[in-house]
């Protein structure tokens, strides 16, 4: 259904039928002579799970954070959920979420504090029995009345967690979401973030280091390499293209320029 998009003012649509969550055309993304992302497009079907992998510097975050409409394109559209960002954003906002661990909440607020803030921010209907449910859902009830500042860096994430499922988002946005935790808390984050997206048909774009989490949470896996996407299929696929087991090698094989005729 296309509806007109008023309450921005804008003339454009807003197509909440969209059949892409995320649809990104010829995206650049220019900081003075470094291309950052250097015209890439990628469509992101709803209710799937895509992991963006590349070294550091490869251009992930930037692209985040122009889906999310927080960094400007140099040139080049992203769309999300139907509405085109940033000039639509209002629009969206509301129906998706971002973590990353590495952006932390208000110390000196309680963790029941700072879930009420982000909470009023959406409008979220039954604020208090939401906060309950993500307290249960994500184990949170021992520590939602102590400061955020003093929690550990495991209780951190999934308080983060907590605080990106506040409006049940229909897209999730993942930067490094179990970076720093032990292989137990990571494993139980993922469970976590598995069971939402088959819940609700969520949509998941995580980037992530951690090439087993990608193996494991993924259907598709688009590789970045200095701001350009190197590849992008199922793992199984990639895996097959480059004659390797693992992601892990896969990735060393991209990082140090052995393309997928060279790797064994
Ligand atoms: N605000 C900024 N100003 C100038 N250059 C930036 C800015 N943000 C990122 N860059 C540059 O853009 C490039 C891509 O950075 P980006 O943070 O998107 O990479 P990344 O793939 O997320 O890396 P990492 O895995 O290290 O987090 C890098 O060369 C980085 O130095």
């Amino acid at each position: 259904m296309a509806i007109e998009d008023t309450k921005s003012g804008h003339a454009a649509t807003v197509d909440r039928s969209a059949s892409a969550a995320i649809d990104v055309a010829h995206l650049v993304k220019l900081y003075k002579t470094n291309r950052a992302v250097d015209d890439i497009s990628f469509k992101i079907a709803r209710g799937s799970v895509t992991g963006l992998l590349g070294g550091n510097g490869a251009g992930k975050t930037t692209t985040i954070a122009m889906i999310m409409g927080l960094t400007l394109p140099t040139s080049g559209k992203v769309s999300v959920l139907g509405c085109a960002m940033p000039a639509q954003s209002a629009e969206v906002l509301g129906r998706m979420n971002f973590e990353s661990p590495y952006v932390d909440m208000p110390m000196r607020l309680t963790v029941r504090q700072n879930l009420t803030v982000f909470g009023k921010l959406y409008a979220v209907p039954d604020l208090k029995g939401r906060i309950a449910q993500l307290a249960e859902d994500l184990d949170l009830k021992d520590f939602l009345d102590r400061a955020s500042g003093k929690l550990s860096a495991g209780q951190k994430t999934r308080v983060a967690l907590a605080k990106a499922l506040i409006n049940a988002p229909e897209l999730l946005l993942l930067d490094e979401p179990t970076a720093s935790l032990d292989p137990d808390t990571a494993d139980w984050i993922r469970q976590h973030l598995e069971t939402y997206r088959r819940s609700q048909n969520a949509t998941i774009l995580l980037a992530s280091h951690n090439m087993l989490e990608v193996e494991r949470l993924c259907d598709r896996v688009i590789i970045m390499k200095k701001g350009r996407i190197e590849d992008d299929d199922s793992p199984e696929q990639i895996l097959l293209r480059y004659n390797r087991t693992t992601l892990e090698d896969v990735f060393l094989d991209v990082a140090r320029g052995r393309d997928r005729e060279q790797a064994p």
